[in-house]
């Protein structure tokens, strides 16, 4: 049996009822936008039929219309009137959103026709959705196929090999923390554990007993003894992610430890032998660092046997397009968007950016274009990127790189209308932000307590820029 939804005030009529369940067809009702929200999600539903009012019901229209709007990955079928059909509004409604409509009175026949239809097109998408999975390669868990990311996965598979430290250099957001992981999966502590630490964010206060833990009673708080994170990571690797804003008295402590695997709790005076492999990351110049007393140079000589760099994404060429594919296959999967392609013009402006937030910069680029694309193609203008063209003379040259925004023409009276309307989008924004925040980034709860459906969380989410691991790193 195939499942169709059907959205509707009322009940279909017995005999079409029947002819759609001699048809194969299985219904299962939704009233109200949340259900129905909630049906497709559970019953992987594929295929909707929406039943507009046979007489005029604006308010009864409009949910109807939203609830198709917020499910786009389902094919859409639906009954509407003749005259309807002749208002502006419902002609763009039904050119965005539908997959074909019937005008009532509804016909059996001519209705499992167009659902049979329907239903083919969504398992054709999905395969092909499944396709392109597999077509965009990885390797390491990462994506990449330009001579910069061979080069990578040539160091990566040298780090895996061996058992020394080793430092990961490169922009923000390039992959330092894949890259530390692919080592330690593909290594043979990979049956270990994997602890992973930002020293950033880490109070420097509170660094030293986190790594090597404490005694009780060794400091103000230290109500109970503790192990440090080094000891979690006994017979695995630990990852000390920005180690660059390591305090000085840390950094002390651990090359101690790296000299001789002996971890001393603080206030105890046994140490321990451990046996851990440290991979450290940095997208600060650590020799500058050390220039500037900030970071110990015999520590960096410990880290760095081996260092591996991440490439900035300009410098990737092609891999942007891949890239850009692989993060759109992750929103389909997550967020439930219908399969979407990305248009020459957005891929040109994709190719021609200089992305200097990188990789996680460009997942977010396609995050939101595919929350916020109306159409079934990503074009240029949902991409909301602006001013960091890459300009005549390559990555990060150029005059293009401190490129004004683009003006909007706005004159006196719409700056007005801007003002309130950026204070009515910044409270949107703080609300979206707090209610993700109660609830632990939990997304069918949050959806739950602002009153909306889980698929228009993730719309507003994108719209706002607002990452869930950005609200839960900062709890
Ligand atoms: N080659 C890649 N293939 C697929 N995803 C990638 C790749 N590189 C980075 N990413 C994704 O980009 C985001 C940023 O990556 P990651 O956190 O590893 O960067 P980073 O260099 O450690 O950043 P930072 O310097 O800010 O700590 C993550 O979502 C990661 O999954």
């Amino acid at each position: 049996m195939r499942e169709l939804l059907v959205v509707s005030k009322d009940d279909l009529t017995d005999d079409i009822a029947r002819f759609l369940s001699e048809n194969g067809w299985s219904l299962c009702y939704a009233r109200s936008p949340e259900t129905a929200s909630k049906l497709a999600d559970e019953r992987k539903v594929l295929v909707g039929v929406v039943l507009f009012p046979t007489s005029r019901d604006t308010r009864l229209s409009a949910q109807l219309q939203q609830t198709v709007a917020e499910l786009p990955q389902v094919k859409w079928i639906a009954a509407l009137t003749e005259q309807m059909l002749s208002e502006r509004e419902i002609k763009h409604f039904v050119a965005e959103h539908l997959y074909d409509f019937h005008v009532y009175p509804l016909e059996g026949e001519r209705l499992t026709t167009v659902l049979g239809h329907a239903y083919g097109m969504a398992r054709l998408e999905r395969e092909l959705a499944h396709h392109q999975e597999i077509k965009v390669p990885s390797r390491f868990g990462l994506v990449g196929e330009s001579p910069q990311m061979r080069h990578l996965y040539r160091m990566l598979q040298r780090a895996a090999e061996s058992d020394v430290s080793v430092l990961i250099t490169g922009p923000t957001g390039t992959g330092k923390e894949l890259a530390a992981r692919a080592i330690h999966d593909h290594s043979e502590r990979a049956d270990g554990p994997y602890v992973a630490i930002n020293c950033a964010a880490i109070p420097p206060s509170l660094l030293q007993s986190e790594l090597f833990g404490h005694e009780k009673g060794s400091f103000t708080s230290a109500n109970a003894r503790k192990s440090g994170y080094i000891q979690s990571a006994a017979g695995g690797t630990l990852f000390l992610d920005e180690i660059g804003d390591m305090p000085m008295e840390s950094q002390a402590t651990l090359l101690r430890f790296l000299e001789d695997k002996i971890v001393t709790p603080i206030g105890s005076t046994r140490g321990k032998h451990i046996d851990v492999r440290i991979l450290a990351s940095t997208n600060v110049d650590l020799e500058g660092a050390i220039q500037n007393k900030r970071f110990r140079a015999d520590l960096y000589y410990r880290l760095a046997f081996l260092t591996v760099e991440t490439p900035a994404l300009s410098e990737r060429g092609k891999d942007i397009e891949l890239l850009a594919r692989h993060f759109l296959d992750e929103v389909t999967r997550d967020a439930g968007t219908r399969q979407l392609k990305i248009g020459q013009d957005a891929l040109a402006t994709l190719l021609s950016y200089a992305w200097p937030g990188n990789v996680r910069e460009l997942r977010s680029v396609i995050f939101q274009a595919a929350l916020s694309c109306e159409g079934l193609t990503i074009q240029a203008s949902d991409l909301k990127i602006q001013g960091h063209p890459r300009g005549p003379y390559g990555a990060h040259g150029g005059h293009g790189r401190d490129a004004p925004e683009k003006h909007n023409g706005a004159s006196a009276g719409h700056y007005v209308i801007g003002t309130l309307k950026s204070a009515r989008e910044e409270s949107e924004k703080r609300n979206l932000e707090y209610a993700l925040e109660r609830n632990a980034c939990n997304i069918t709860r949050t959806a739950q307590d602002l009153g909306v459906s889980r698929m228009t969380l993730y719309r507003l989410m994108a719209k706002h820029g607002v990452e869930r691991s950005a609200i839960e790193s900062s709890n």
